[in-house]
């Protein structure tokens, strides 16, 4: 048993109403109604509530990944699991579960201190229409969609997601070093209860920004472009050009939202409706074509 999927991400930035209006101009979400947490700016992919909740802080980070158990007896199940576990877990206030429009929520960290929030009891939201023509994105049971996190305590961090949570490996992908006397680069996906190929990655180094980046999921290649134009426009970093990967065979670009978060914007993503047919995979290569990566300059 696991959770069902990635249900909202958390953000803290310095100004959200700014953020705000750059996930409207570049990505085509939505700024949804409050549900009540002091200067946020709550956002839309779908007609879930919301999907970001993007909070007001002294800096700029991820804080925090938001699965929706699906229901109150997956809910206690996992907290059960948390308890045999020996993990340090929080039940959150009536008023934490208002600000997320749930009926109950939980705190948590992993072993490499990601905060992790589990709910059940999403309030049903309504209907929703992203901007730019985008048609839909792709959530629903699928959930917002991927998140890659800091792991540097890495195997102690996968049995957490995988024995605590109940994630599954989807691909095990070693690369070489990013530069030399550094150890291989390792990220591992992982599943949930959902088709998406990868609700989860962890990557085996730390990360200033708290993620290596989201991804959201469109339909069409041209909603891919169309996006890639936005990011131009808008003036913001091409963190890698468009490729397609081999574990998910998704079509993709990344680029660097304000606040230093790095986003994937892609469309394609394989989807597996069976898990139990499913047999994990051990990659070397993370790419079929493309996606060659320009980091930006430090202090740039
Ligand atoms: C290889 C791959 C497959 C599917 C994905 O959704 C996906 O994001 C990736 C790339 C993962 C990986 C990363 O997130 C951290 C930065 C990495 C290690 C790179 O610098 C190359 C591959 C990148
Ligand atoms: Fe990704």
């Amino acid at each position: 048993m696991s959770v069902e999927n990635l249900g909202y991400a958390v953000l803290q930035v310095t100004d959200p109403m700014s953020w705000a209006e750059f996930a409207q101009d570049v990505l085509g979400f939505g700024i949804g109604k409050s549900y009540g947490k002091a200067d946020a700016q709550y956002l839309r992919m779908d007609d879930a509530p919301f999907r970001y909740m993007i909070v007001k802080g002294d800096s700029d980070r991820y804080l925090a990944s938001g699965y929706d158990a699906g229901s109150r007896a997956v809910f206690d199940a996992q907290m059960s699991a948390y308890k045999d576990a020996g993990v340090d877990v929080t039940m959150g206030s009536d008023e934490d579960a208002a600000h997320r429009a749930v009926k109950a929520v939980a705190f948590c960290q992993d072993p490499s201190g990601n905060n992790v929030e589990v709910f059940y009891g999403r309030e049903t939201g309504s209907a929703f229409t992203p901007l730019h023509d985008i048609e839909e994105f792709k959530t629903g049971e699928m959930g917002l969609g991927h998140v890659v996190l800091p792991a540097p305590e890495n195997d102690a961090t996968i049995r957490f997601y995988e024995d605590v949570m109940g994630f599954g490996c989807s691909d095990d992908l070693t690369l070489p070093p990013f530069a030399p006397d550094f150890p291989d680069q390792r990220v591992y996906f992982m599943h949930a209860n959902n088709p998406r190929h990868h609700t989860l990655a962890l990557y085996n180094f730390p990360n200033p920004a708290g993620v290596v980046h989201l991804m959201a999921e469109v339909g069409s290649m041209d909603e891919v472009g169309h996006c890639m134009d936005r990011v131009k426009a808008a003036g913001l970093h091409i963190l890698a050009t468009l490729g397609r990967h081999s574990n998910d065979e998704m079509i993709s670009f990344y680029f660097m939202a304000p606040g230093g978060i790095a986003f994937e914007v892609g469309y394609d993503g394989k989807t597996i409706e069976d898990w139990d047919a499913f047999t994990p995979t051990k990659s070397t290569e993370g790419d079929i074509w493309g996606h060659e990566y320009n980091f930006p300059e430090p202090n740039a």
